[in-house]
C-alpha cells in the first residue's frame, strides 16, 4: 500500500486527539479532524456526530486511512455505549467501505481484555491471541470494534489495526501505568507504524512504551515496525513510595483492567 498521507483523526478534540494533533504532522500526514465537539482554533475540522452517517460518508471521502479516537472513553451506561462507541464504530466502517478507504487505525483497549490476570513473577507476557475479557461495557464495545474490524476484511479487503491502548497520557500516575503506559511520542511511533506497515489484514497489537514492568507482548507491535523509545521506570521510585506496591489481594490489582474492573468502576484508577 502506498504511504498514507491524508488521514481522518476522529475524536480530534479529545485527549489523545490532541496529543497526536500535535504530533502526526510531523510524520508527513495531513490530517483531517472530526470530532463531536468543536476544536478551538481548527477552523476547518468537521463538527459531527458519529450517529451522522452523512458527515461520516463526507468526512471520509478522499482520505486514505483513519485514526478512529472518537468515542466513549471510560464506563458510561450500556445505552450511551451502544449508541457512540458500537453504532458509531460500524457507522465509520460502512462510511470507509463505501468510500473505498483501505485501513483504519482502530483505539481498542487494554479493557478488551480488562479481567485477565495480570503476569505476577515468572508468568509469561500477556499475548494479543488472549480470549477477550472486557471488564465494562466500554470494553465490550472495544471487543465488539476488534470484532468488526476482522470482519470487515475478512468480507470486504477493509484493513485495521487494532491497538489496546494501555494509558497514554503525558505520564504515568499510577502504579499500575508503570505497566502499561504508552508515552505519546510513543503513541505517535505506534499509530505512524499502524498506518505505514504493509499488508496488515486485520493485526491486534497492545499500546504501550517498552515498559521495565511491562505485562503485555509487544512482539505483533514491534513486526509492523514499531520501535517503543520510552520507558515508565523513571517514574517507578516517586510512585511506588506514594502509592505502595500493587496488593495481588485485590482484585483491582490482580487483572490487566485494574479499577475498571470493579463494580462501580473506582475513579481516579
Ligand atoms: N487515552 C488513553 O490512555 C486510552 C487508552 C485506551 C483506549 N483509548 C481510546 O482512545 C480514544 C481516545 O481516548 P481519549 O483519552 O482521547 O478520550 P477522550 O474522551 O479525551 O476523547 C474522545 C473524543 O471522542 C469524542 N466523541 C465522543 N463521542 C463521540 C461521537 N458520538 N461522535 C463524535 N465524537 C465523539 C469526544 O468529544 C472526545 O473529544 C478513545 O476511543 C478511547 O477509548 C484511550
Ligand atoms: O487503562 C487505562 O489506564 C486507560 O484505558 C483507556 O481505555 C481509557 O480510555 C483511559 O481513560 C484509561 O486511563
Amino acid at each position: 500500500m502506498p504511504r498514507p498521507r491524508t488521514v481522518l483523526l476522529t475524536g480530534a478534540a479529545g485527549g489523545l486527539g490532541t496529543l497526536m494533533r500535535g504530533l502526526l504532522p510531523a510524520y508527513g500526514y495531513e490530517l483531517r479532524l472530526l470530532d463531536v465537539l468543536p476544536i478551538p482554533d481548527e477552523p476547518a475540522a468537521i463538527t459531527a456526530d458519529l450517529a451522522d452517517k452523512d458527515a461520516l460518508r463526507a468526512a471520509v471521502h478522499g482520505v486514505d486511512a483513519v485514526l478512529h479516537l472518537a468515542g466513549i472513553s471510560l464506563e458510561a451506561s450500556f445505552d450511551k455505549i451502544l449508541r457512540a462507541n458500537i453504532e458509531g464504530t460500524y457507522n465509520l466502517y460502512e462510511a470507509a467501505r463505501a468510500e473505498g478507504v483501505r485501513r483504519i487505525v482502530f483505539a481498542s483497549s487494554n479493557h478488551a481484555v480488562g479481567f485477565t490476570p495480570r503476569p505476577m513473577g515468572t508468568d509469561p507476557l500477556i499475548p494479543v491471541a488472549t480470549p477477550h475479557r472486557p471488564d465494562t461495557f466500554y470494553g465490550l464495545s472495544k471487543a465488539f470494534g476488534e470484532d468488526l474490524a476482522q470482519f470487515y476484511w475478512d468480507k470486504h479487503g477493509l484493513e485495521t489495526v487494532s491497538v489496546r491502548i494501555g494509558s497514554c497520557f503525558a505520564e504515568p500516575t499510577s502504579v499500575r501505568m508503570l505497566s502499561v503506559w504508552m508515552s505519546p511520542d510513543d503513541g505517535a511511533r505506534l499509530f505512524d507504524a499502524a498506518l505505514t506497515a504493509e499488508r496488515v489484514g486485520h493485526t491486534v497489537v497492545y499500546g504501550s512504551s517498552a515498559n521495565t514492568r511491562l505485562w503485555w507482548d509487544l512482539a505483533s507491535a514491534r513486526a509492523l515496525g514499531y520501535e517503543p523509545r520510552d520507558d515508565s521506570e523513571p517514574y517507578a521510585e516517586k510512585l511506588l513510595a506514594e502509592q505502595g506496591e500493587l496488593d495481588p489481594e485485590r482484585p483491582e490489582h490482580a487483572c490487566l483492567g485494574g479499577h475498571f474492573t470493579t463494580d462501580p468502576p473506582i475513579w481516579p484508577h
